[in-house]
C-alpha cells in the first residue's frame, strides 16, 4: 500500500506534476524535498515509499545526479516511468514587471531548465547572471522573496500562481519538442493496474578489464534476442580516470525467458549486471485519462 510519494520540490516543479500525474491525490501524499539526492534517499530510508525524479531530458540528456544517486548511494528500483512534456516560462516579481530586458541582472532557475533555454537567454538576456538552483520552483520562491531586485526565474505556469508572480513570456525553450523522462522508485513492485505498451528493464553492466570486444559482446547478446535497446550511456565508476560502467534501457520485461538469457549471456562473459529495474511506461501526451491505481 502506498502512502507517501516524495518528489523534487517544492510544489509548482516539473517533477511535481510528474508525481501528480502518476499519483494523483488525495489517494496519495505527495512530500517535496529539496534535491534529488533527499528524494532518493527518503525512499532508500523507509521515510517515504516511493520516490519520483526527473532521469533524462530531450535537449539536455540525462539528469546525472539522478544516475549517480540510484547506481552509488541507494538501493531503490526503478518502477515505472512517464514521459512529460515540458515548456518553460519566464517569471518576473510583480513590482519588477515594468523594467527593460536588459535591466534584469540575474535569472535562477534549475540547470537543466538554463540550459534548455541557452539559446533564449543568449540572445534576450545576453548581461544576466545565470544563477543554479535545486529546482524551478525553488528560483521562483526567490524571485516571490525578493520583490525589490530585478531578478527573473524560469519555471512553471503553476510555480508563477503560487508564488503570485507575473509571466513575462510562455514557451521559451529552444527546441519545440521537449520532453522529460521521470522515474518512480520504490520497494513495492506492481503500483498501477493500467497495462502499457511498453515495458522496460534497465541494467547496469559493468565490463571485465582488458577483454577486448566485451561491449560488442554485450551488444550482441541483445541483438541476436531482438531485444530492442532505447538507451545506453557509459558513467564513470568513480574509482579513476577511464574506468566507466555503461547503462543500458532495454524494451524488453526482466521475466522474460529471453531476457533472462541474455543477463546470463553478459555474466558468463565475465561482466556484473545489475538490473535497475523492470517497469511500465507511461506517456503523459498520449494518455486519455489519469493513469489507474
Ligand atoms: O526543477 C524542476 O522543476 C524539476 O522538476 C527538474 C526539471 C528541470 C527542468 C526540466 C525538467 C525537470
Amino acid at each position: 500500500m502506498i502512502e507517501t510519494v516524495a518528489y523534487l520540490g517544492p510544489q509548482g516543479t516539473f517533477t511535481h506534476e510528474a508525481a501528480m500525474t502518476l499519483f494523483p491525490e488525495p489517494a496519495t501524499e505527495l512530500v517535496a524535498y529539496p534535491s534529488i539526492p533527499d528524494v532518493l534517499t527518503a525512499v532508500d530510508r523507509g521515510v517515504s515509499d516511493i520516490a519520483v525524479v526527473p532521469v533524462e531530458n530531450a535537449i539536455e540528456g540525462s539528469v546525472n545526479s539522478t544516475l549517480d544517486w540510484l547506481v552509488h548511494h541507494v538501493d531503490v528500483p526503478i518502477i515505472g516511468e512517464l514521459v512529460y512534456p515540458i515548456t518553460h516560462c519566464l517569471l518576473v516579481h510583480p513590482l519588477q514587471a515594468k523594467c527593460e530586458k536588459a535591466e534584469f541582472t540575474r535569472i535562477y532557475s534549475h540547470p537543466q531548465a538554463i540550459a534548455q533555454c541557452q539559446l533564449y537567454l543568449r540572445k534576450e538576456h545576453p548581461g544576466a547572471e545565470l544563477v543554479y538552483t535545486e529546482s524551478t520552483a525553488k528560483a521562483a520562491e526567490i524571485i516571490h522573496k525578493n520583490p525589490d531586485h530585478p531578478w527573473l526565474a524560469i519555471g512553471t505556469g503553476r510555480a508563477a500562481e503560487l508564488n503570485e508572480l507575473y509571466i513575462l513570456k510562455k514557451e521559451i525553450q529552444d527546441h519545440p519538442n521537449n520532453y522529460t523522462r521521470f522515474i518512480a522508485a520504490g520497494k513495492q513492485k506492481k503500483v498501477w493496474n493500467q497495462s502499457t505498451d511498453l515495458f522496460k528493464t534497465s541494467l547496469q553492466v559493468t565490463l571485465p578489464s582488458d577483454y577486448p570486444g566485451a561491449l560488442y559482446q554485450v551488444l550482441a547478446a541483445f541483438s541476436w534476442r531482438k531485444i530492442n535497446l532505447c538507451h545506453i550511456e557509459s558513467r564513470p565508476t568513480k574509482t579513476g580516470l577511464g574506468n566507466y560502467y555503461f547503462l543500458i534501457d532495454t524494451e524488453f520485461p526482466d521475466e522474460h525467458v529471453l531476457m533472462q538469457g541474455a543477463v546470463a549471456e553478459i555474466e558468463a562473459l565475465g561482466c556484473q549486471v545489475r538490473i535497475l529495474g523492470s517497469y511500465p511506461c507511461f506517456n503523459k501526451k498520449r494518455m486519455k485519462t489519469v493513469i489507474e491505481r
